[in-house]
């Protein structure tokens, strides 16, 4: 079911027409569809109801909005978190410690020591100095830190190379060849408990074999762990699915995903944790903005919007590709090139787009804006902080607030001496 749908010439989301939320809250503002949230969080978690040990751990950064992790907490899901302020949210979210994990190349002493405190489920270490480091906090304390080690795999995952994270020249994980040495010597230290390894090669991937071969070398590497004595509890296999952007785009499915990792990790007899973030997400949201004017082009006209990189840096960091639709569509086409008003040439949605035709004073929706999209916004150009609407059903609720420029002019200090 399309949760984003037309009815008597309008686009709704779920039983709310997207005109009155842009009338009632303002504009640019994301709109979110719980339904869709827990349709996806679903159909992921049943394709994998075949694998006999699943730990779901959403991956927050896609959009950590407090509401958005209640939905998909009630799904059975826990977090996936890469910084403290995303670990505060996940508990404040009700989402029980044990099923945190806590990812990250650079955790400070202080994020791992909340960690340690709150009693989170797994820390994903990500060099040998973090585990030593960890290890000495948690045995001061006379704990145990539950930890895995994640290994760079260096696998090719095919997708924009600023969101690869499995190749050898990437930050991420350590070197698959030096995981068993380094297992061992974290193993034996006092204060880890080390549960076994964790990969993740990539965001927004659309082939399955690379996964695939990545989940083939970890469970090699495990053989050699066990072969060495260790007890290998936990395989995470990350989170990456890709999703649909485009007319053409053909991502696999939750389903077939799956049947992979049925197929390959039969018999692992571990627990495989899982950290999927956009599939759950992207869909599930659009960014609604206002048409400011149409601006006559030398090549094409320019359609100004409300929204702008600030609200949703994704085209201008990775030229990615968002649909534009008309909430209320004319009936007629265009082809125009999309911006916001900030003073950046690439502050652009799309260039020589053929969409349907707006005027001033129009709405549109950037599609696919549920992850990655609110999270990742700024306050570039004193812009306010865009805010965040949930629909459920027939009702919907300001889930984040728009910051205004000024409250956050409110929060910076002249020293008296200038
Ligand atoms: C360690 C880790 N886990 C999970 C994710 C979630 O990825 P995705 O949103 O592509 O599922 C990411 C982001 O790529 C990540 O870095
Ligand atoms: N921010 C990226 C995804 C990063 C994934 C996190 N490792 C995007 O919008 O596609």
């Amino acid at each position: 079911m399309d949760h984003f749908h037309y009815r008597d010439g309008a686009l709704w989301c779920e039983d709310v027409p997207l005109t009155r939320i842009a009338d009632e809250v303002g504009t640019p503002v994301y709109v979110y569809s719980a339904a869709a949230f827990r349709a996806q969080a679903r159909a992921f978690r049943d394709a994998l109801s075949g694998v006999p040990d699943v730990h779901l751990a959403y991956a927050i950064k896609a959009n950590p909005n407090l509401a958005v992790l209640r939905v998909v907490a009630a799904e059975g899901y826990g977090a996936d978190v890469v910084s403290g302020g995303e670990m505060a949210r996940a508990l404040a979210a009700g989402i029980p410690a044990s099923g945190i994990v806590f990812s990250g190349v650079g955790k400070t002493r202080a994020e791992l020591l909340r960690g340690l405190e709150a009693g989170i489920g797994q820390f994903n270490l990500e060099l040998e100095e973090e585990g030593v480091v960890l290890a000495q906090l948690a045995h001061e304390r006379g704990l145990a830190a539950r930890a895995v080690l994640r290994v760079n795999p260096d696998v090719d995952a095919g997708t924009h190379a600023k969101i690869s994270t499995g190749r050898k020249e990437n930050k991420f994980g350590v070197s698959i060849d030096q995981a068993p040495a380094m297992y061992a010597r974290l193993s034996a230290l006092p204060g880890l408990s080390m549960q076994g390894v964790a990969i993740h090669i990539g965001s927004q991937l659309f082939d399955l074999a690379p996964l695939e071969a990545a989940y083939r070398r970890v469970k090699a590497l495990v053989d050699e762990l066990r072969a060495a004595g260790h007890q290998v509890a936990r395989v995470d296999l990350g989170g990456g699915l890709g999703v649909r952007y485009k007319a053409g785009d053909d991502p696999r499915t939750p389903a077939e995903y799956g049947a992979m990792v049925e197929r390959v990790t039969k018999g692992w007899d571990v627990q495989l944790m899982f950290e999927p973030g956009r599939v759950i997400a992207g869909n599930a949201g659009v960014l609604l903005t206002r048409v400011i004017w149409v601006k006559p082009g030398v090549v094409h006209p320019y359609v100004i919007v409300d929204a702008a990189m600030n609200d949703l840096a994704r085209p201008a960091l990775y030229d990615a590709w968002h649909d534009v639709d008309a909430v209320v569509p004319r009936g007629e086409r265009m082809t125009a090139n999309v911006a916001g008003p900030v003073c950046e040439t690439g502050d652009t949605f799309a260039m020589a787009r053929e969409m349907d035709a707006v005027k001033g004073g129009d709405l549109a929706v950037l599609r696919t804006a549920g992850a990655y999209g609110a999270t990742m916004a700024s306050t570039y150009n004193s812009r306010a902080l865009v805010p965040e609407v949930l629909v459920d059903g027939d009702r919907y609720a300001v889930v984040a607030d728009r910051i205004a420029a000024e409250t956050i002019l409110a929060a910076e200090r002249v020293p008296e001496w200038l």
